[in-house]
């Protein structure tokens, strides 16, 4: 496959559902330039597909795109736009081979609990698979997230509805204070380049590697941790009760997806919590059928369905149930709890959604109600913590006035927890944990019990000082407040400030930054925007994700139209669209009544930046007036109001691009910069203009009815492509 001049990624759900009537319209204008736009397919079924060529058919094979990517992203010719894609947790993953082999494709199942090599060889693979598996891949650069200028006034003008917080508000977040990754971690800066063991020594002294040389290099700061056990399974039974004390709903949030080794577990110690009478009478039984709370309660209740004891189980389960606090639901028609699917609260969408709505969850009876969220490690909850107590105190932050909160994050190569998955462990036995280097040192150590979750997590030199100039050059750049979120008393951000004060120092500017723990950040921050002025947070990793959600969600309603950008560190361009999710609710909605409500203002807003950078890496002037004239039709689609409706009959995702196109076509048959393209557009503005009364009634007729895509994970192209581009007319402009 020869390379194009910008790369599309294919993903899932609603936002490949937009890809489908999107892209076609930007390969007919880039070709009008001669920029070329291909695809490459990084769907979790596509992932599925190319990891197992040996049990597929030559037609059905796939190649890699994913690690075709990964290379392509340490090139500096990179310029990729990377649409968010499903991170699968296990019943995810189970449901997209389940639909695959319905197609014919004989994949092997995903095996729960491997007892043979070669399903440990199967399990390894899928493994790979799992969780955020993309993301850590093509991230070979740090961040640059915010709201374009014009998107951030538009949402002032047009501010969305906030849920009212009341003074006397009992929504809480609740945390533990020892024996969590916060409070065990250990963290120091390698003087030179190393190899490390990582392994376990059990009280009668016999040692198992867990992982053998993982090696880093000078300058890496690595950090090891754990959660305990025991101090996990306590705390939660604490906040069970307290829950029903307080009359709030239980709930937990986590983030499942890019955590794929460590918070998986804490779910699962979760679901063992709120059922514990249960798990303690049925223990054996559960085992035998091969239960894994792990994969939420979900699983657990259709495991037990198929089972002769269901029945007696099922009534159990119920009666404790009956008897626990009520739960804040995913969806209570149907009756999905918090704890049914590890992977149906995301902590970084989660909370911003529940501050949104004035500190309300949804109970079992359909009600809102204040919430207790339960956030097991204090690392980070403390952000969200001090937000609930600053709207409790001050009110809804309203997104009339509200300045902004931009965001530079440390994320290039896998930084900080987010890497730590193949350095995650859940711990066999009691004894010790520790990371040896090839000098024999001893570089950090733990005592451990049974099923503690270990960890150590790294962050190279050149990220970290790659993300420290990036910062000074935004604040440079924004003349605003910025603040690094770092925590003084923390270890691992102890090492980064030995790296972090010296580099402020040497460009001299010290002084624009301020350095405060995140909670202390988050006060400032909130109390910032409140007077509308704006500020930048500079994080980690961790802070980068949850900060860019929570934000959006409170100034512009959804994390959907942020700009974000990844400046590879070698010189390429990753272009993401929003900060959000792939929303499987907007899927549902389609099937259902043929209303798409996604917005692709993010993709509009990453389509722009890439083609500008285009411009500036391959000199090409075109693509700066294909790029400008994404920025003019931007601006019209919020000018116009042209964004996508949230019910069906409302225009929807497939109108708003119409109008893009046709605002992008008139942008550029009115720009002088090129005449040539001025003149290949002048008809294309004028036939899409012509058109607008019968476009707009085709795609209005298309609405109401359910829809066929042919699948959920692996839909049909043919079928999608019916579905997405029901308009003749607009398509025969387009081609
Ligand atoms: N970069 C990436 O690749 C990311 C991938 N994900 C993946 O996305 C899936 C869902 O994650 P989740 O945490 O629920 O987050 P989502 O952002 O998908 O969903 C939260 C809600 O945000 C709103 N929303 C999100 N995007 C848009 C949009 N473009 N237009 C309009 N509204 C939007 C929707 O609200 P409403 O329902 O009110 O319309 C949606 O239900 C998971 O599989 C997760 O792994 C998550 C984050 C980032
Ligand atoms: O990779 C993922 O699973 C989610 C990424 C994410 O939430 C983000 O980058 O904001
Ligand atoms: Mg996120």
């Amino acid at each position: 496959m020869d390379n194009p001049d910008i790369v599309y990624t294919k993903v899932d759900e609603a936002p490949e559902l937009a890809s489908a009537s999107f892209l076609p319209i930007i390969q007919r204008f880039a070709a009008e330039a001669g920029v070329t736009v291909g695809t490459r397919d990084i769907s979790l079924a596509g992932r599925i597909i190319a990891t197992f060529p040996e049990h597929l058919t030559e037609a059905q094979r796939q190649s890699d795109d994913l690690a075709f990517l990964g290379e392509l992203v340490k090139t500096p010719g990179a310029n990729v736009i990377k649409l968010p894609n499903v991170s699968a947790s296990v019943p995810q993953l189970v449901a997209a081979v389940k639909e695959l082999q319905a197609q014919g494709y004989a994949l092997p199942d995903y095996p729960e609990s491997p007892a043979s090599d070669a399903e440990k060889a199967i399990r390894a693979k899928y493994d790979t698979i799992k969780g955020s598996a993309v993301n850590p891949v093509l991230r070979e650069g740090n961040s640059d997230r915010r709201a374009a200028v014009a998107v951030k006034n538009y949402a002032q003008a047009n501010p969305h509805r906030m849920g009212a917080w009341s003074a006397d508000s009992k929504t809480t977040v609740s945390t533990m204070d020892a024996n969590d990754f916060r409070s065990n971690e250990k963290s120091a800066t390698l003087a030179q380049a190393a190899t490390a063991r990582i392994e376990h020594v059990a009280l009668d002294g016999t040692v198992t590697v867990l992982k053998d040389a993982v090696s880093y290099p000078a300058g890496t700061v690595v950090d090891a941790t754990f959660m305990s056990a025991k101090a996990l399974g306590a705390f939660l039974l604490d906040q069970i009760a307290a829950t029903k004390e307080a009359g709030t709903l239980f709930s937990i949030h986590l983030k499942a997806t890019m955590m794929k080794v460590s918070d998986p577990i804490i779910f699962g110690h979760a679901v063992k919590a709120f059922l514990k009478p249960v798990f303690d009478t049925y223990a054996d039984d559960l085992a035998a059928m091969g239960v894994n709370p792990n994969s939420g309660l979900g699983g657990v209740l259709s495991t037990i369905a198929a089972s002769p004891k269901g029945a007696e189980i099922q009534a159990a389960i119920d009666a404790v149930m009956a008897d626990q606090p009520p739960m804040y639901m995913v969806n209570s028609d149907k009756g999905i709890t918090n704890l049914h699917v590890p992977s149906d609260v995301i902590i970084d969408a989660s909370m911003p959604a529940l501050i949104r709505a004035g500190g309300k969850g949804w109970g079992p009876d359909g009600q809102e109600a204040d919430t207790n969220c339960v956030i097991p490690d204090s690392s980070y909850a403390a952000v969200y913590d001090e937000a609930v107590k600053n709207c409790i105190a001050n009110g809804a932050l309203d997104p009339a006035t509200a300045g902004t909160v931009q965001n530079v994050g440390l994320m290039a190569q896998k930084a900080e927890e987010y890497g730590s998955h193949p350095t995650t462990f859940e711990i066999p036995a009691d004894g010790t944990v520790r990371m040896v280097l090839d000098n024999g040192d001893i570089l950090h150590e733990h005592e451990v019990e049974a099923g503690d979750i270990w960890r150590s997590a790294s962050t190279r030199q050149a990220p970290i000082e790659d993300w420290v100039q990036l910062a000074i050059d935004r604040q440079a750049l924004e003349n605003c407040q910025a603040v690094f979120w770092l925590d003084e008393d923390r270890a691992h951000d102890a090492e980064l400030l030995k790296y972090v004060r010296p580099l402020l120092d040497k460009a001299g500017v010290a002084d624009k930054f301020q350095i405060l723990a995140p909670r202390e950040a988050t006060a400032l921050s909130f109390d910032t925007i409140r007077k509308g002025e704006n500020s930048i947070a500079v994080t980690g990793n961790v802070l980068r994700d949850y900060l860019t959600d929570l934000f959006p969600i409170l100034e512009l309603g959804t994390s959907a139209k942020m700009l974000s950008i990844v400046k590879l560190m070698q010189g390429g361009g990753l272009f993401e669209t929003g900060a959000g999710g792939s929303a499987p609710k907007h899927v549902q909605q389609l099937v259902e009544e043929n209303h798409l409500r996604w917005d692709s203002l993010g993709e509009f807003c990453a389509l722009g930046e890439s083609l500008k950078f285009l411009a500036q890496v391959k000199n090409n002037p075109k693509a700066m007036v294909l790029g400008r004239a994404v920025d003019a039709a931007t601006q019209g689609i919020l000018d116009h109001d042209k964004s996508p409706g949230r019910k069906v009959g409302q225009p929807d995702n497939r109108d708003s691009h119409y109008y893009f196109a046709l605002y992008w076509a008139q942008a550029l048959a009115a720009q002088t910069d090129d005449v040539e393209l001025a003149a290949s557009f002048a008809p294309i503005a004028q036939a899409l203009s012509d058109a607008e009364a019968q476009i707009t009634s085709d795609l209005a007729a298309a609405q109401g009815q359910p829809a066929d895509i042919g699948g959920y994970y692996h839909t049909d192209p043919a079928k999608t492509a019916a579905v997405m581009r029901p308009s003749a007319a607009l398509n025969a402009i387009i081609g």
